[in-house]
């Protein structure tokens, strides 16, 4: 897991490779600030969307595909004007239901930032139908922008005309904008206290089991992963898979994990568990620890 930024660079136009050259000696983990972007922008002459279609090789770089080597690079634009890479991850040895895509890995990127909305999606491959359902659990699918290399930019809607999505199960709000869920734990361990705020931002209108997962590194990291759920259920990311795939954008091994931890809601409608620990031990010989919190 480490980028050759030279040869992404050599492929770039010479002004926004000179620009980029100048960031990327301090360190990079797939985030330009909206003020990052603008000093971009002036410096490489590319605006907009344009901009963002050339930055997409460099978010391709950071995906991790043992399976099909096939590397998907995306880019949301989060409310905050700030952008976010995202990568696709296949778990080696595993079945492809744990693999992350691209626009999926961008998406939580802009969650965990802190986003509440992302207007647009900008990715280097047509979005898959799965994709396409994960985006539109966002409700905005009026307003979110796909740009596509060739394609131009056009709305959610576009793509996923007749939609499935959450106000046919009742549900009015989506995902980065929902209310967060009632979850209780007593425990003095700091990464249960981390993991017990990122379940409770968790995203499960429809199971209403909360759920999150911390990762601890050999020299004390953090990377979390909050569950989000899908009104089509099969799209849902696990709170596992978010997680890794928060390492893989940072770079860092999933080898140097030392402790896993999974949180959920005791008698939850349905349960992470088995899920993570096969995601888990397909990339590490940590043993899962599993605390149950009380939802009321
Ligand atoms: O919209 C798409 C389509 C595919 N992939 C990934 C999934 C898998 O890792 C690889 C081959 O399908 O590409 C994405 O990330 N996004
Ligand atoms: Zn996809």
């Amino acid at each position: 897991m480490s980028i050759n930024y030279q040869t992404i660079l050599a492929a770039m136009p010479k002004t926004l490779a000179k620009s980029l050259a100048a960031r990327l000696e301090q360190p990079f983990y797939g985030q330009f600030t909206a003020a990052e972007r603008e000093t971009l922008e002036q410096q490489s002459g590319l605006v907009d969307h344009d901009l963002l279609l050339a930055l997409l090789p460099l978010a391709a770089e950071f995906a991790y595909t043992p399976v099909s080597g096939f590397n998907v690079g995306a880019i949301a634009v989060g409310e905050s004007g700030s952008l976010y890479f995202g990568a696709n991850m296949e778990l080696p040895q595993q079945t492809l239901f744990h693999s992350v895509h691209g626009e999926q890995s961008a998406i939580s990127h802009a969650w965990l930032a802190g986003e509440k909305s992302i207007s647009d999606i900008v990715v280097n491959a047509s979005p898959c139908g799965h994709c396409r359902q994960f985006m539109n659990e966002l409700t905005t699918p009026k307003e979110l922008q796909i740009t596509l290399p060739n394609e131009g930019s056009k709305s959610l809607s576009h793509y996923l005309p007749y939609a499935f999505g959450p106000k046919n199960l009742g549900i009015s709000y989506g995902l980065m904008s929902a209310p967060a869920l009632p979850l209780t734990i007593e425990s003095a361990d700091e990464l249960v206290q981390l993991a017990l705020g990122h379940a409770q931002a968790s995203y499960a209108p429809y199971s209403k089991s909360p759920a999150a997962v911390v990762l601890e590194t050999e020299d004390g990291q953090h990377f979390c992963g909050r569950y989000a759920e899908n009104a089509a259920f099969n799209p849902s990311l696990p709170p596992m898979q978010m997680a890794l795939n928060a390492m893989m954008l940072k770079q860092v091994p999933f080898t140097s994990i030392q402790r896993a931890l999974l949180i959920e809601a005791e008698a939850a409608e349905i349960s992470q568990v088995r899920a993570s620990k096969s995601a888990l031990t397909s990339i590490s010989n940590v043993e899962l620890e599993v605390v149950f919190g009380h939802q009321e």
